[in-house]
């Protein structure tokens, strides 16, 4: 018994000394780094929700204002935080194929449906999978989905409530059942009216899905910033029986439209011909013939996979740019008065036709978009993972060249750029003006990541765009967002949230105009 305990403590030692021994990585490295706790490395405060992670970042990102990059640890695995735009740029777009890779943040036995998505293939098989993928997403794609956008919109505004009196509404809950319709619309080509029936079956099944409970939030959370974490909870992205709803209502639909004939421009479509086009170009695909690289073929269920995935960004990110977006707006009344003013103007010019042009044209509404992409942003951090050995040369005097080895996890953090006083004048205003002709040309394009950035950035990002401005354009005609007793203010950011998201959720006023001009 007694050589049972010793052999015991000697193991615990052993892991402990190992423990430790890890903390050291970042000072082999000359890399300046806060101290972390064995173990939990930097996460001990988020893990207690005492600090959010963007938080975390930021503390770290302003302590050490005189370097390129720092250290830090997710949990007991190291991670390069790139401090510098000018480093950015260099890992996004110039030397992209040394960092190709988003961190695993399931890992293929944990989750072997999230590891077939286009956001977790890495090397060759995501350069061609992105290729297939972007192709449905261009500006005459994004011009054929316009109507159905639109049809959405309208849905959502006859289902609000024209009554003289501010009326409080749970705007997350009104934008989740928009996008949910609209996503199913532009995905699968499935018609579904959430506002008028709220208990149907897509409506119950993405709420179950992609409304994350606190439980399922807490393991997501685990998971992004641990591998062996996300194994030991289990945690996927989709429970079985969603995925299986989601991948049967496809065949379905596909089955349907091959025994009637039917096209619609919808992203099954669309991906349906990339993958035709596909599977007689193979052979063109291979940029160097002595490449002996066979591309996958994209198989239908390949197709159904990536349209599970979409819906859930299209889904639930989308949601939380609204609603973050719509929450500034009723905060903001003077520039919700000049977007309102500008959406007038154009429906007058339009003369009731609102084309997908009128729509891209309107300037102060793109200001509007963008400043509320990077004050708001969903997105808090970026991650990549070096591909192939790659050194850092330095730059500054207390520099040495830094060499990272494949693997190595690689944080650039968005929430810290976007609201660094170097880049932006008191940042935490929501300014549109930062965005207008005169201004823009001084925002350096890797403050503002909240589509990414470079090769592996959102392919989705114009869709969101153009969704959000039909969206906002027909409500602002007859209403204005305005803060109740129930929104929260300052934004609580939420602490368990990977997201930029408030953890009181979005509860608005919403008011008929009295000045509706038609
Ligand atoms: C406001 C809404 C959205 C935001 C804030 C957002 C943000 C992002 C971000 C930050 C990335 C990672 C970029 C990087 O690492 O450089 C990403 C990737 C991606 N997004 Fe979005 N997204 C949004 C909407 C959408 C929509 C509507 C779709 C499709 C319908 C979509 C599809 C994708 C896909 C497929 C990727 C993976 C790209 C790749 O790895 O090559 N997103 N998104």
């Amino acid at each position: 018994m007694g050589f049972l305990v010793v052999i015991i403590l000697i193991g615990v030692a052993i892991l402990i000394y190992e423990e430790i021994r890890k903390l050291q990585y970042w000072k082999k490295l000359s890399v300046p780094c806060t101290t972390p706790l064995p173990i939990f490395g930097h996460m001990a405060r988020a893990i207690c929700q005492r600090k959010s992670i963007p938080e975390i970042h930021k503390e770290m990102y302003d302590k050490y204002s005189n370097h390129r990059y720092i250290g830090y640890f997710l949990f007991n695995s190291p991670s390069l935080m790139i401090r510098d735009v000018e480093l950015v740029k260099t890992i996004c777009i110039k030397d992209f194929h040394c960092f190709s890779a988003h961190r695993e943040f399931l890992s293929k036995d944990t989750d072997p449906f999230w590891n077939r998505i286009l956001f977790a293939k890495k090397d060759r098989e995501w350069y061609d999978l992105r290729k297939i993928v972007a192709a449905a997403f261009t500006q005459s794609k994004m011009k054929q989905m316009y109507p159905f956008i639109i049809k959405c919109a309208m849905r959502l505004t006859s289902s609000l409530p024209e009554e003289n009196k501010t009326i409080s509404i749970d705007s997350y809950d009104l934008f989740f059942k928009f996008s949910n319709d609209f996503s199913l619309n532009t995905v699968f080509g499935i018609e579904c009216n959430s506002f008028k029936d709220p208990s149907n079956e897509f409506y119950k099944v993405a709420k179950n899905a992609f409304i994350v409970p606190k439980l399922k939030g807490l393991k997501f959370f685990g998971a992004a910033i641990s591998k062996s974490l996300a194994k030991f909870l289990n945690a996927k992205f989709f429970d079985d029986d969603t995925k299986e709803f989601y991948i049967k209502v496809i065949r379905d639909t596909l089955e349907y439209r091959k025994n009637h004939n039917v096209v619609r421009p919808d992203l099954l479509h669309l991906l349906k011909e990339e993958q035709k086009e596909r599977l007689q170009n193979v052979p063109k695909e291979l940029d160097d013939p002595s490449d002996t690289y066979t591309p996958p073929l994209m198989t239908e269920d390949d197709v159904a996979v990536q349209l599970v995935g979409m819906l859930f960004t299209s889904t639930y990110t989308f949601t939380n740019y609204i609603c973050n977006l719509v929450y500034e707006l009723a905060l903001h009344q003077d520039i919700q008065s000049r977007l309102i003013a500008e959406i007038d103007e154009t429906w007058r010019k339009c003369d009731g036709n609102l084309t997908f042009d009128h729509l891209t044209n309107m300037k102060y509404f793109d200001m509007v978009c963008q400043e509320g992409l990077r004050l708001r942003s969903p997105t808090v951090f970026m991650d990549r993972v070096v591909t192939k050995p790659y050194t850092i040369p330095p730059v500054l005097p207390h520099e040495k060249p830094l060499h990272l080895k494949p693997g190595q996890d690689i944080t650039i953090p968005v929430y810290c750029f976007s609201r660094d006083e170097k880049y932006f004048e008191n940042p935490e205003k929501f300014d549109p003006e930062r965005f207008s002709d005169e201004n823009k040309h001084k925002i350096i394009p890797q403050t503002c990541l909240g589509f990414g950035y470079g090769s592996r950035s959102c392919v989705g990002y114009s869709l969101a765009l153009v969704e959000t401005k039909v969206l906002l354009f027909f409500i602002l005609q007859r209403f204005r967002f305005v803060p109740t007793e129930k929104t929260p203010i300052p934004f609580p950011l939420d602490k368990i949230n990977i997201s930029q998201f408030s953890s009181r959720g979005y509860w608005l006023g919403l008011q008929l105009r009295e000045d509706i001009p038609y």
